[in-house]
């Protein structure tokens, strides 16, 4: 059988690492053929792809990014767009089937294609780990290795100063690198879009702090917003795929904080350093499996589906099932957590 890869969305540590474990079981076990399409499903549009041999995967579990390159491209759309066309380039090129490896949108675009006849299996990759279908994605435990460095680094010269830091991490619509790093990192207030908070609520928790005598150490996600805003905070405008793009919130929380207790007050935006680098050894281990196992439900046909993190066990779901909804912080998570602040 002959397997085309492709890797979607944005990055996250990883990715590498599953294309390896897919090269390896699949030549290993069944004597597979791979090709990577370069640039997500651009590749696949433009029939852009490259040979995979064993020899092209060796060390790489352990490189961040994608050798094959990422982008938003919609499948269906441009002059080689849609499941016909797409089908049409598989079969004169003789690929059997294709193993996607992306979030919430690109698992969307699978779904719609195997819906349409395709032979497709899911990965899913989110640093933010909101797909509800999988109990941890890989690159999630790398974001917050990389977030608790920064807090712990930024906790010395907070202290140093007697400042507040506002740390803002990654997080669209769920809180989850917030809240790990956050709790790792001892931070006295954590924010999370599932949980609106007013600003006088957050002074409340700095002002305690501080009169503790500790240099207040907030935590942000980006996709926070406080109770009176409409939305998550954006001015850089909108992504390839027309959504706002976030960021900047902590930069509009420190000046607030900073009138209102008179601490002076700092803020950190990591971005992108959280997604780039090497994986931890968890997200190598999981990303291996992942891919591994998605290699064998090619073999099983079994069109439509995702592989899965469940336990310790890795499984299949279908992809309907698995971009149906977000996997958001609980309840319980949070007020767990909101006993250490302040
Ligand atoms: N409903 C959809 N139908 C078809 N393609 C989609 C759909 N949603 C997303 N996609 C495609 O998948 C790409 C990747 O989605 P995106 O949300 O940016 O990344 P991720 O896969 O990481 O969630 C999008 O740019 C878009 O072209
Ligand atoms: O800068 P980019 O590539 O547009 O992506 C930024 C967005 O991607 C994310 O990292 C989401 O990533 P995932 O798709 O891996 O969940 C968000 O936290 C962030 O808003
Ligand atoms: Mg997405």
């Amino acid at each position: 059988m002959k397997i085309g890869i492709l890797t979607s969305g944005g990055d996250c540590p990883g990715l590498n690492a599953v294309i390896r474990g897919a090269v390896l079981k699949g030549v290993i076990s069944h004597d597979a053929e791979f090709v990577g399409f370069r640039w997500g499903w651009k590749g696949v549009v433009e029939g852009d792809f490259m040979p995979i041999e064993r020899h092209d995967v060796r060390g790489l579990s352990k490189q961040g990014g994608t050798i094959l390159g990422s982008s938003r491209t919609n499948p269906f759309e441009g002059e080689g767009g849609g499941p016909e066309n797409i089908q049409r380039m598989l079969d004169e090129n003789g690929i059997d089937a294709i193993i996607a490896i992306g979030g919430e949108g690109t698992l969307t675009a699978a779904r719609r294609l195997t819906d349409a006849g395709l032979k497709i299996v899911g990965v899913p990759k989110t640093i933010d780990n909101d797909l509800a279908a999988t109990d941890y994605s890989f690159g999630f435990d790398t974001a917050v290795e990389i977030a608790t460095e920064a807090i712990d680094r930024l906790r010395t010269t907070a202290e140093s100063h007697g400042r507040c830091l506002v740390v803002e991490v990654m997080g669209r619509h769920v809180g989850w690198i917030a809240l790990h790093s956050g709790m790792a990192g001892g931070a006295h207030a954590i924010l999370i879009p599932e949980q609106p908070k007013t600003i006088e609520q957050i002074c409340e928790w700095v002002e305690s702090v501080r009169d503790r005598g500790r240099a207040p150490l907030v935590v942000v996600a980006e996709g926070f917003h406080l109770e009176d805003m409409e939305g998550a905070h954006s001015h850089k405008g909108l992504d390839a795929f027309n959504r706002p793009r976030l960021g900047g919130i902590a930069e509009r929380l420190a000046p607030m904080i900073e009138e209102r207790t008179g601490i002076e007050s700092r803020d950190t935006v990591l971005g992108h350093i959280q997604r780039g680098g090497a994986p931890s050894a968890y997200d190598r281990v999981l990303a291996t499996r992942l891919g591994m196992h998605a290699v064998d439900a090619v073999y099983e046909n079994a069109w439509g589906s995702m592989v899965t993190l469940r336990g310790t066990d890795i499984k299949t779901v279908s992809i309907a099932e698995a971009v149906g909804s977000l996997n958001r912080v609980p309840q319980a998570r949070y007020d767990e957590a909101k006993i250490l602040f302040g």
